[in-house]
């Protein structure tokens, strides 16, 4: 569901306009949508029915409190990668028990905060992560449940940066070595085998990679089941894509009944850790014109949001839809690239857009929920925005516009 729509001339969210939100909170300013969000879950929920399923939020793409709360009030475990992420989802009154800890570089204090917890399973990414987790788990007289994660070698045909199925990626453990490692596990007194895992990439717009690596994995659960090692749940990633431009990403119900289908019969509870898809179109980036620069070759459009607050754009040359919120028709629409005030070229939101510009207007760059905020910088010792959730008419304010002051808070002089 696309929560911005145009009415009487305004860019709303539900049903403020986001004119209101600029005026209370400022700009820039991460505004998300609740209904949003939680169609957004409930178009998995309603694929998954009463499987024995459950959807693990993908934290990293968007970590902010009242979002895990809103997703944990749902019913929704989490995919974590960092204690830091452990610690955002107790904080926001998610199940430690609903929890799969993925990432190529757990460290032992990492793993002994998550075994302390309860988490579901450890989706563990090499043979020495292996070793470790064991003797953390015999350190505290616990047994750590535990996934591989297979590296399933299909392509995701998504960007380089952004890929993690193919051999050449740093993640998971080789399809070819994963029988090996299984059996190795399953030796380790401090570990239950319980589970396989594999994500092969974000934005993903094609379903046929995804039933792709589960056939790869199901060839190893098989192979695995004759070797006397039974697995009792399969966990897909997530990786499902959205709109940012002209794209048509599949359904939920697209993407997901191929794979159910595969699943059928096996007994295999289902875990999932979409994130983008989720929180991704729910979100909107506001910023407004401080500078309008027009040029021999270019115009630029200098907005006070940057590369700090989203950097995809710089990191991936990514699109995101920049949408006037209050449109005129008094100036002509020209040309513009629309920068931020960071110190580099590469501090850009988008490039050659056509659009009818003033300064002081309010620009709104769409789909921005996801790999937002979560990937906001002080660079430029720019403190990073507010995050605003609307529910109807009401704007709650999430996280609070960071002080300049707390930017230094933790730096000492020396004498
Ligand atoms: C292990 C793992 N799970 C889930 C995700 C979420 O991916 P997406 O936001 O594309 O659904 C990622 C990020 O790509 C990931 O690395
Ligand atoms: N940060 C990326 C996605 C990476 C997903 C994490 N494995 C993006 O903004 O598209």
């Amino acid at each position: 569901m696309n929560p911005f729509t145009l009415t009487d001339g305004v860019l709303h969210v539900e049903n403020l306009p986001l004119t209101r939100i600029a005026e209370t909170f400022g700009t820039p300013c991460y505004v998300y949508s609740r209904a949003a969000l939680e169609s957004s879950f409930a178009d998995f929920q309603r694929e998954l029915g009463d499987l024995d399923a459950l959807v693990c939020y993908a934290v990293k793409a968007n970590g902010n409190l009242a979002i895990l709360n809103l997703f944990a009030r749902l019913g929704a475990g989490f995919d974590i990668v960092s204690g830091g992420e452990l610690q955002r989802v107790i904080a926001a009154g998610g199940d430690p028990r609903k929890i799969v800890f993925s990432g190529v570089g757990k460290t032992a204090a990492e793993m002994e905060m998550a075994l302390r917890a309860g988490i579901l399973c450890f989706n563990v990414e090499s043979a020495p992560e292996l070793e470790r987790l064991n003797e953390v788990a015999a350190r505290l007289g616990l047994v750590a449940p535990i996934s591989l994660r297979v590296n399933p070698d299909v392509d995701a045909k998504t960007h380089p940066y952004i890929s993690t199925g193919l051999k050449e990626n740093k993640f998971g453990v080789a399809h070819d070595e994963a029988p090996a490692v299984y059996r190795h596990a399953a030796a380790l007194p401090h570990l239950a085998v319980t589970g396989i895992d594999c994500h092969i990439g974000s934005q993903l717009l094609d379903p046929v990679p995804f039933a792709e690596a589960l056939d790869r994995l199901l060839t190893l659960v098989d192979a695995l089941a004759t070797d006397g090692i039974a697995l009792h749940h399969i966990d897909l990633g997530g990786g499902l894509g959205i709109r940012y431009n002209d794209e048509t990403p599949p359904s939920v119900a697209a993407y997901l009944r191929p794979l159910l289908a595969k699943l059928a019969g096996r007994g295999l509870k289902v875990l999932l850790e979409p994130g983008r898809r989720l929180v991704g179109e729910a979100g909107a980036l506001l910023t407004r014109v401080e500078y309008l620069k027009p040029g021999e070759v270019k115009n630029f459009a200098i907005v006070d949001a940057a590369m700090n607050d989203l950097a995809r754009p710089a990191l991936y040359d990514a699109w995101h839809d920049i949408v006037p919120v209050a449109p005129h028709s008094d100036v002509p629409a020209q040309a513009w690239d629309v920068v931020g005030p960071v110190c580099e070229s590469g501090d850009f939101l988008g490039r050659e857009r056509t659009l009818a510009l003033a300064q002081g207007d309010l620009l709104a760059l769409l789909s921005a929920g996801a790999y937002g905020m979560s990937m906001s910088s002080n660079y430029n010792s720019r403190p990073r925005a507010a995050e605003v959730i609307v529910d109807g008419t009401h704007a709650h304010l999430v996280r609070r516009r960071e002080t300049i002051a707390e930017l230094f808070a933790g730096e000492t002089l020396i004498g």
